[in-house]
């Protein structure tokens, strides 16, 4: 479903039937209609009704998410939308009412659906178009941190005919560059030494030989990607002791009387500071996680780890896992 979006002061949420009136007077405009593929002009009154109507089925499907943009006194202003595409991508477009050009409105609602897309739904890639006399929006896109992969062609119903536009793409790292936590700011950089931060992971097994993977929530840096639970070992804590009290902290686990058995460790860069990752495994037995940070979770085989978008440290992990636990073949689950 489409959720409720704050944006800078903007909101927003779902289009409803009562937008019509408003959505309709401010899309039949040849200014707006122009740089957009999809919908024709003049813009028929009956289609409003009827692409309303559509943004909610296809939201409750889960195939695209459609946003109405609205000011504080809900005035619509334009809306805001991303349609999945096969391979773990989502397109984005978006349109702004041509009285409320030129204020950055595009730029913030845009940003802020990429950062909920990637941290929520099954994406790791965004793309949009352009059509190439709309350097506006082109602007937008690369405010945002998307690049351009070239050129292509595309129908617009407006004009007619088929029209050149530019392709965009951006990944999770190119639109939150440098929000690694451990990763230290550029303030750190004079004479402050280096860090080592230590961090303990689990590798949770389930009796279907199933490992638990928890998502990192939006606002978290890293958002949107799937790691280990647990968390960083705080100054004096023995490792595995921080680990039982990440489990119990992140997904409810009492792990007091449980083996966790120290699997592997990954040192390495990240920033101007060193990350020491130490991965455990251990059996939850009949306890059920459950995401205290509103953190999606889900039991992955072993076999199926690498399909997870996870931060680079976590590389080396899955074949380790497989070779360890041997697959389990059986399809991912959500606790
Ligand atoms: N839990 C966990 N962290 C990992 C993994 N791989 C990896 O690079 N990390 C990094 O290790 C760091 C763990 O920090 P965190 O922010 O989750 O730690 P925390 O739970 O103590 O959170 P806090 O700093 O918000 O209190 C993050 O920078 C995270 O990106 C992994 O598989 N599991």
């Amino acid at each position: 479903m489409t959720p409720d979006l704050q944006a800078g002061p903007y909101r927003l949420r779902a289009l409803a039937p009562s937008d019509a009136d408003r959505l309709h007077a401010l899309i039949n405009d040849w200014s707006v209609v122009r740089m957009l593929s999809r919908p024709p002009f003049p813009y028929p009154r009956d289609l409003t009704d009827e692409w309303i109507a559509e943004t909610v089925r296809a939201s409750t499907a889960g195939s695209a998410f459609h946003f109405a943009i609205t000011d504080p006194d809900d005035r619509l202003l334009g809306c805001v939308g991303l349609r999945i595409l096969p391979g773990r991508a989502a397109s984005v477009g978006y349109w702004i009412g041509r009285s409320h050009w030129g204020q950055g409105i595009a730029t913030t609602c845009a940003r802020r659906i990429a950062s909920w897309a990637l941290a929520t739904l099954p994406i790791d890639t965004l793309r949009a178009w352009a059509a190439i006399d709309n350097p506006a929006s082109a602007a937008v896109l690369r405010k945002i941190g998307f690049h351009e992969t070239g050129k292509d062609m595309q129908r617009f119903a407006s004009r007619g005919g088929e029209h050149q536009v530019g392709v965009f793409e951006a990944k999770r790292a190119d639109l939150a560059p440098n929000t690694e936590s451990i990763a230290g700011s550029d303030e750190d950089r004079a004479p402050v030494p280096k860090r080592l931060i230590m961090v303990v992971a689990a590798a949770l097994v389930d009796a279907r030989g199933r490992v638990l993977l928890a998502r990192r929530p939006e606002g978290k840096p890293l958002a949107g990607l799937w790691e280990f639970p647990g968390g960083k070992v705080e100054p004096g804590e023995e490792p595995v002791a921080a680990l039982r009290r990440e489990l119990a902290e992140e997904l409810g686990l009492d792990m007091a009387r449980t083996c966790l058995a120290p699997l592997t460790f990954v040192s390495t860069p990240v920033g101007r500071n060193d990350l020491l990752l130490m991965l455990y495994v251990g059996r939850i037995g009949r306890q059920a996680p459950v995401g205290h940070e509103g953190q999606a979770l889900l039991w992955a085989p072993p076999e199926g780890l690498r399909d997870y978008d996870m931060p680079e440290p976590d590389r080396p992990l899955p074949p380790l896992l497989l070779d360890l636990l041997g697959p389990a073949g059986l399809p991912a689950e959500t606790p």
